[in-house]
C-alpha cells in the first residue's frame, strides 16, 4: 500500500525535489560592511543573501561588489557555513548597474549557490541578462556550475505577465544552459511603489497581487517567496504575516534582521499538531485503502477526500525535505 501512497506523493508536487533548498528564511546581507560580512558563516538561516541591490546604498555598491567577490574568492577558508544556502542579490538589468556587479563577481574562483536578479519586469531583459552572464562568466563555466536562479517580481507590468516570465527563464535553462530557475521573490516595496500604494504592517494593499504572485509559482513548480515585514520591532506581525503565507502557499519569506529569522522559519514549518494530524491521516488513509473502500472517508469527525490526503502529505513532505536536507 505504501505504493499507493508514493504514487500520490508524484502527484503532490511537480518539483524536482533532488537538491532541494529549503529557503523559509532568506536573510539579506549588506554587502557593503566587512564587519557585518565577518558574521557570514555562523548565521543559521536558510538561504543567506549577500546583497549588492537596494540594501546597499549607491556610494557603496563598488565596495560592496570588491567585498563580496572577495568573500566567494576566499570561500574555502570561511570554513562551514551555517546558512543552507550562500547567494548573491545583484542589481537589475534596467538599473544599469548589472554588468559591472557581474564582471566584479565572475573574477571570484566560487560562484555562489544561487544568483538572485531583481525586477525583472520584460521578457526580453531575460536575453539581456543571460548575456551579461554569459559575457563574463562564459557559457561552460555557467552549464557546469551547480548555481541556481531566482527572479524577482516587483512591478504591476511584472506579474501580469509572470506566466511569460517564468517560461522564458525557465527555457534560457533549457535551451541555452543558463542557471536553472528555482525560485521567485515577490517584491512587495517596489510593487507597492510602482503602483502608488501605501504599504501597511497587514498587507491588504497587496493581498489580490500575493495571490496571484503564488498561484503563478505554483504553476510552474517554482517555490515562491513572500513579501519582507519591514517593521523590525513588529515580531507579532511579522509572525501573523508569515503564517498567512504558509497558508497560501508560500514556500518562505524574505527578511532584513537576524531576530526576524526564527520567527520566519517556525511559521514555515507545519506545527506540531498539524505534522501529527497529517501523519495520522496518511495511516489511516493506508488502512482504509487496505480494506479496499471507498477513498473518501470520515476521520476525526471531518470528511476527507483526495485533495485532504494531498494536504496531508505536503505537511509530511516538507517537514522530511527541511529535515533531510539540514
Ligand atoms: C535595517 C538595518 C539597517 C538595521 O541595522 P542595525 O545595525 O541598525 O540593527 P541592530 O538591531 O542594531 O543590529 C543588531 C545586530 O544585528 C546585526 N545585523 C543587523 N542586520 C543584519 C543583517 N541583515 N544581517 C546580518 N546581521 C545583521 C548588526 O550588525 C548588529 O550586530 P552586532 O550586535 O554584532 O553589532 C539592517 O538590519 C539591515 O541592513 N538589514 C538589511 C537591509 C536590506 O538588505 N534591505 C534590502 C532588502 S529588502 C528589499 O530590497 C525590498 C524588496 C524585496 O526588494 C522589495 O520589496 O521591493
Ligand atoms: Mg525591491
Amino acid at each position: 500500500m505504501r505504493s499507493a501512497i508514493r504514487a500520490f506523493s508524484t502527484n503532490v508536487t511537480k518539483t524536482d525535489r533532488k537538491g532541494f533548498v529549503p529557503r523559509r528564511a532568506l536573510l539579506y546581507v549588506p554587502g557593503s560592511s566587512e564587519k557585518v560580512l565577518a558574521k557570514v558563516p555562523k548565521i543559521k538561516v536558510d538561504s543567506l543573501v549577500l546583497e549588492l541591490e537596494d540594501g546597499c546604498p549607491l556610494a557603496s555598491k563598488a565596495q560592496a561588489r570588491t567585498n563580496i567577490a572577495a568573500y566567494l574568492d576566499d570561500l574555502p577558508s570561511k570554513g562551514d557555513h551555517a546558512c543552507f544556502e550562500l547567494g548573491v542579490r545583484v542589481n537589475s538589468v534596467s538599473s544599469g548597474l548589472l554588468a559591472d556587479d557581474v564582471k566584479e563577481l565572475s573574477k571570484a574562483k566560487h560562484l555562489p549557490q544561487v544568483f538572485l536578479v531583481p525586477k525583472v519586469d520584460d521578457p526580453d531583459e531575460l536575453a539581456a541578462i543571460w548575456d551579461i552572464f554569459k559575457t563574463n562568466y562564459g557559457a561552460e563555466r555557467i552549464q557546469n556550475s551547480k548555481s541556481r536562479l531566482i527572479i524577482y517580481i516587483e512591478s504591476a507590468r511584472a506579474l501580469l505577465d509572470m506566466p511569460r516570465l517564468l517560461a522564458t527563464t525557465l527555457n534560457l535553462h533549457k535551451n541555452a544552459g543558463f542557471f536553472k530557475l528555482d525560485g521567485v521573490v515577490f517584491g512587495s516595496d517596489d510593487f507597492c511603489a510602482d503602483l502608488g500604494m501605501s504599504r501597511s504592517n497587514e498587507g491588504t494593499e497587496t493581498l489580490y497581487a500575493r495571490q496571484r504572485f503564488v498561484t503563478c509559482c505554483k504553476a510552474f513548480s517554482l517555490q515562491a517567496i513572500d513579501s519582507v515585514y519591514i517593521d523590525i520591532k513588529d515580531l507579532d506581525g511579522l509572525r501573523r504575516q508569515s503564517i498567512e503565507g504558509k497558508a497560501w502557499g508560500f514556500d518562505g519569506k524574505q527578511c532584513i534582521h537576524p531576530t526576524q529569522i526564527p520567527v520566519i522559519q517556525e511559521s514555515f514549518l507545519p506545527p506540531p499538531d498539524k505534522i501529527e494530524w497529517a501523519k495520522a491521516l496518511i495511516d489511516e488513509y493506508i488502512k482504509h485503502e487496505n480494506e479496499q473502500r471507498n477513498t473518501v472517508l470520515t476521520f476525526r469527525g471531518s470528511m476527507v477526500d483526495r485533495p485532504v490526503i494531498l494536504q496531508a502529505m505536503n505537511i509530511v513532505q516538507t517537514v522530511k525535505y527541511i529535515q533531510e536536507s539540514q
